[in-house]
C-alpha cells in the first residue's frame, strides 16, 4: 500500500489575496477571514505584510493575538526593519513563522534588486540568522524561483537552509511554468541540496496561465510538503492556486493522488462566501467547486442520467464541500420565527455573535421578514457579516431615510436624510438623470468628503424574486480608494447603504490613523 503524506496548506488570502487590486480589507474584515481560515483548518494563515502600512501591522496582530490553532505568518523583505515589525506583530500567537523574501532570478537580480548572486545569497543569509534570533519557525521564499537557473537555486537553498530556515518556498512568482517544469525544480532541489531533510519546501503558485493548481500539484508530486494558496485563488494579477480546488482535487481523486490534509472541507462554501462578501469580488458562477453552477445541471440528457444515477454527471457531492443539497433551509425561518430558531441559525454558522449583536441581527432579520417570504442562509449570514464588520463604534453617517421619484422622460428627484458624525440631522434634495445617479448625487452633496464614483455593481443574495439585493461600489474620497458594500430589500437602499459604507470605511480608516499618531505621540 502506498504511504499518505501529510500536504500542509498555507493560506495567503489575507496577504497575497489581499494584493488584488481593488481590494481593500479593514481589520475587523481579516479578523473575521481568520477566524473562518482556522474553522476550515488551514496550517498556516500569512495575515500580513506588517511593514506595508500601520492598517495591515495592526491587522496582523489582532489575528495573530486572537488565532490560537493556525500557525500565524506574516511577510517581511530582507530587512531587519520589516522583520522587527512582524515580530512585534506575531510576539503574541502560539505558533508564531517569520515569511522572509528575496528574488533569485536573474531579471529580478539585475533590473529590481540591483544585485549580483553573491549579495543575494549573503542578505538571505544574514536575514534569516537575524529572524533566527527571533522565531523558531523561519520560510525563507525564493521569488521568481521558477525563473531562476537551477545551480544557483541549490547554491543558495543550501545556504539559508545552514543559516536555519525551516521552510523552502519556491514561488511560480508570474504564472509562468508548468506542471512538468515546476516538478522537475522541486525533484532537482529535493535530489540535489545536501541538508534538504532540514527543511520542508512549499510551493507558491500563480494563475496567469491558468495552472496554477496544477503546478502546485506537480510540486507536491516531487518532494513539496506545503501547499501556498488563497479561497477563491483571488491574488496579484489574475491571482493564486485556489485553496478550494487544491484540497478538493486531492480528496476525491485520493485514488491517484497519495496526500491528505487536515481541512474541514464542509466548511468550504462558507470560506468562499465570506471572502467574496468582504472582498468585493464575486466568484464567477463556472468556478470549480464554489460557483453558483458547479453542481447545477442544464442539459436534458444529463438531468436524465442524474436522474437515474447521480454518479453519471456528479463526480463532487455539493454536500461534501457545505453546499446545501437544495441550497433551501432545513430550518425554515420566516416571519413567524422566534429567537430560538434564529439563534440556532446563528450557531450553526459558528461565528460567535454577543447578546447586543445578537439582538441587532435578530431586530434586523424581522424587519426583513415583512419584506420576505423565505429569509434564506444566504441572507441570514449577510446580516451577520454586516454586524460583525461594522463600523459602528465610529463617529459615522446614517442614512435615516431617503425617497426617490422617478420620472421616465425627465428628472429624477431624490430627497435624503442623513445623520452626520457630529449628530446633526441633514435633510437634502436633488434633481438626477434617474433613480441611482439622483440619490448618490444626494449623499455626494451632504457628505463632508469629496467623493468620487468610481464603480457600481448590484447583484442579488440568494434566490427567488424577494431575494436581497446586494451592491458595491468603489469611491475616490480624498485621494484613497474605498469600497463599501450594502445588503437591503430594495435596491436603491442596498444602493445607498453601500455608498455610506465606504465614506464610513474612509472615516474609520481616518480616526483609526489620528488614533495611532496620537498613541505614536
Ligand atoms: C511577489 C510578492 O508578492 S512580494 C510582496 C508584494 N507586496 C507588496 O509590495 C505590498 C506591500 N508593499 C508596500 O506597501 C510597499 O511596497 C513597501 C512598504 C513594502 C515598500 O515601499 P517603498 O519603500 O516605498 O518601496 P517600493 O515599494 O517603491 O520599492 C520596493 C523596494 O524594496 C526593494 N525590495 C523588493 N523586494 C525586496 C526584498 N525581498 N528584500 C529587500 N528589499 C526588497 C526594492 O528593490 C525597492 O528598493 P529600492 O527602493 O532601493 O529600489
Ligand atoms: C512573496 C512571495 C512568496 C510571493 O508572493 C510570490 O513570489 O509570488
Ligand atoms: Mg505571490
Amino acid at each position: 500500500m502506498t504511504d499518505i503524506t501529510d500536504i500542509k496548506i498555507f493560506d495567503t488570502t489575507l496577504r497575497d489575496g489581499e494584493q488584488s487590486p481593488g481590494v481593500n480589507l479593514n481589520k475587523e474584515e481579516k479578523l473575521e477571514i481568520a477566524k473562518q481560515l482556522e474553522r476550515l483548518g488551514v496550517d498556516v494563515i500569512e495575515a500580513g505584510f506588517p511593514a506595508s502600512s500601520e492598517g495591515d501591522f495592526r491587522s496582523v496582530k489582532l489575528i495573530a493575538d486572537t488565532i490560537t490553532q493556525s500557525t500565524v505568518t506574516a511577510l517581511a523583505r530582507t530587512k531587519k526593519h520589516d522583520i522587527d515589525r512582524a515580530y512585534e506583530a506575531l510576539k503574541n500567537t502560539p505558533n508564531p513563522r517569520i515569511h522572509i523574501f528575496l528574488a533569485t532570478s536573474p531579471i529580478h537580480r539585475e533590473f529590481k534588486l540591483k544585485m549580483d548572486k553573491q549579495q543575494v545569497i549573503d542578505t538571505s543569509v544574514d536575514m534569516v540568522k537575524y529572524s533566527k534570533t527571533l522565531f523558531k519557525e523561519v520560510e525563507w521564499s525564493a521569488e521568481d524561483a521558477s525563473r531562476t537557473e537551477l545551480p544557483f537555486l541549490k547554491e543558495i537553498i543550501e545556504a539559508v537552509i545552514e543559516a536555519g530556515a525551516t521552510i523552502i518556498n519556491l514561488p511560480d512568482t508570474v504564472g509562468y511554468t508548468t506542471p512538468k517544469e515546476y516538478g522537475d525544480m522541486f525533484k532537482y532541489i529535493s535530489d540535489n541540496v545536501s541538508n534538504i531533510d532540514q527543511a520542508i519546501l512549499s510551493t507558491h503558485c500563480h494563475n496567469d496561465l491558468g495552472m496554477a493548481v496544477a503546478n502546485s500539484i506537480a510540486g507536491i508530486e516531487n518532494g513539496a510538503t506545503q501547499i501556498e494558496c488563497s479561497i477563491n485563488g483571488i491574488g496579484e494579477r489574475a491571482g493564486n492556486a485556489a485553496l478550494e480546488e487544491i484540497a478538493v482535487a486531492l480528496h476525491i481523486r485520493g485514488d491517484f493522488y497519495p496526500y491528505k490534509t487536515s481541512l474541514n472541507l464542509q466548511e468550504i462554501k462558507r470560506s468562499s462566501d465570506i471572502v467574496a462578501k468582504l472582498t468585493g469580488m464575486p466568484v464567477q458562477p463556472n468556478k470549480a467547486i464554489i460557483g453558483r453552477n458547479a453542481y447545477a445541471h442544464e442539459a436534458g440528457i444529463h438531468q436524465d442520467g442524474m436522474l437515474k444515477n447521480a454518479k453519471t454527471y456528479e463526480i463532487i457531492s455539493p454536500a461534501l464541500v457545505g453546499v446545501s443539497a437544495d441550497s433551501a433551509n432545513t430550518l425554515f425561518l420566516g416571519k413567524h420565527s422566534g429567537r430560538h430558531a434564529f439563534k440556532d441559525k446563528v450557531k450553526s454558522f459558528k461565528v460567535e455573535l454577543n447578546d447586543e449583536e445578537l439582538k441587532e441581527a435578530f431586530n434586523s432579520f424581522k424587519t426583513l421578514t415583512d419584506h420576505k417570504k423565505e429569509v434564506t442562509d444566504d441572507d441570514i449570514y449577510s446580516i451577520i457579516m454586516e454586524i460583525k464588520t461594522d463600523a459602528s463604534n465610529i463617529s459615522r453617517y446614517v442614512l435615516e431615510n431617503f425617497e426617490v421619484n422617478y420620472e421616465q422622460d425627465g428628472q429624477t428627484k431624490a430627497s435624503i436624510l442623513i445623520m452626520t458624525p457630529d449628530q446633526s440631522q441633514v435633510t437634502h434634495e436633488v434633481t438626477g438623470s434617474g433613480s441611482v445617479e439622483a440619490l448618490y448625487k444626494a449623499i455626494q452633496e451632504v457628505v463632508a468628503e469629496s467623493t468620487n464614483l468610481l464603480d457600481y455593481q448590484i447583484s442579488s443574495v440568494g434566490g427567488g424574486k424577494d431575494a436581497l439585493a446586494e451592491s458595491r461600489v468603489q469611491l475616490k474620497i480624498n485621494n484613497h480608494q474605498f469600497s463599501g458594500r450594502g445588503t437591503a430589500q430594495d435596491v436603491l437602499a442596498a444602493s445607498a447603504n453601500a455608498y455610506i459604507n465606504a465614506v464610513n470605511r474612509y472615516l474609520m480608516s481616518e480616526q483609526s490613523a489620528k488614533t495611532i499618531e496620537r498613541a505614536k505621540a
